[in-house]
């Protein structure tokens, strides 16, 4: 594992993938000139709209996330991760929810399709049942070495909220986490920071978690607040709630120290389980 500076990029995405497109490379320019290597993307990064318009967009859109991804990563040097996009599956009326991590040369490294699916009806009012347009990935997601960074391992928003997925990644080698979202306003005031650095100590790994913020259609609201969060649970960058990113250093050596310092991870008991 080497040190390398990593962004979690924070969007506003709208329901036309052009204006949406746009904005990422914007971000991803920016996060390559402050010096990142690795770059996270949120979920639903192309699109962010009603079912029925992501449904009529899904094969177009998936070709075009995929080789946004390549295009972009070769463009800028980084490794970049989109953190979710409709990958149509069947005849095309459901899609999986998809995220895919690219090499600095265009090289696929890893992918995943969400197996949590966000099926809740809010204290607000608002209702999100994402099972009903969406099949639920049957694998655990990869852990990756990224040639030059680190090992990490892919997840998706909702994910935060099964611990066990994380202690998968963890068991299979990853230093850093990577929990991309459109995390709501209603549940990220309470829960998106105190679960994703839950993530962080528990496992004392890096956490990078991409955001969606603001207002994107009708009563859709996100948290914003993409956050880099240390192993010891420190948050090293938070990206507030405005499009832009939270940057900051991976560092080898402090994740080292932090799991020297605090062994939990050699303190488990799995016979008892
Ligand atoms: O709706 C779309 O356009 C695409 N899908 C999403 O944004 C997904 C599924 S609805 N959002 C979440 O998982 C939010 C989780 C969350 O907010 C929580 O766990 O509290």
């Amino acid at each position: 594992m080497n040190d390398f500076l990593a962004a979690a990029v924070q969007l506003t995405s709208s329901q036309d993938p052009e204006i949406n497109f746009n904005a990422a490379e914007e971000q991803i320019d920016l996060a390559a000139r402050r010096g990142a290597d690795l770059v996270g993307l949120p979920e639903n990064f192309a699109f962010m709209g009603e079912d029925s318009r992501r449904l009529e967009l899904a094969s177009d859109l998936a070709e075009r996330c995929s080789r946004f991804l390549v295009t972009m990563a070769r463009r800028y040097q980084v490794v970049l991760l989109g953190g979710g996009f409709p990958a149509p599956v069947g005849d095309g009326s459901r899609t999986l929810n998809r995220a895919e991590l690219v090499d600095r040369d265009g090289q696929l490294l890893a992918r995943y399709d969400k197996i949590h699916l966000f099926d809740v009806d809010l204290p607000d009012g608002n209702t999100y049942r994402e099972s009903a347009t969406v099949n639920a990935g049957q694998e655990l997601p990869p852990v990756v070495d990224v040639p030059g960074l680190c090992k990490v391992g892919l997840s998706i928003c909702y994910d935060v909220r099964f611990p066990e997925l994380y202690r998968h990644l963890v068991g299979a080698g990853a230093d850093l986490l990577m929990i991309p979202a459109a995390f709501t306003a209603f549940t990220g005031k309470d829960h998106w920071q105190v679960l994703l650095q839950a993530r962080a100590i528990e496992n004392t790994a890096y956490v990078l978690a991409p955001a969606q913020t603001g207002q994107h259609y009708g009563r859709r609201h996100s948290h914003g607040h993409a956050l880099v969060i240390d192993p010891w649970g420190t948050v090293l960058a938070d990206a507030g709630v405005l499009p832009g990113a939270a940057i900051a250093p991976v560092n080898t050596a402090h994740q080292g120290h932090v799991r020297d310092q605090m062994p939990s991870l050699r303190h488990r008991r799995p016979a008892l389980f």
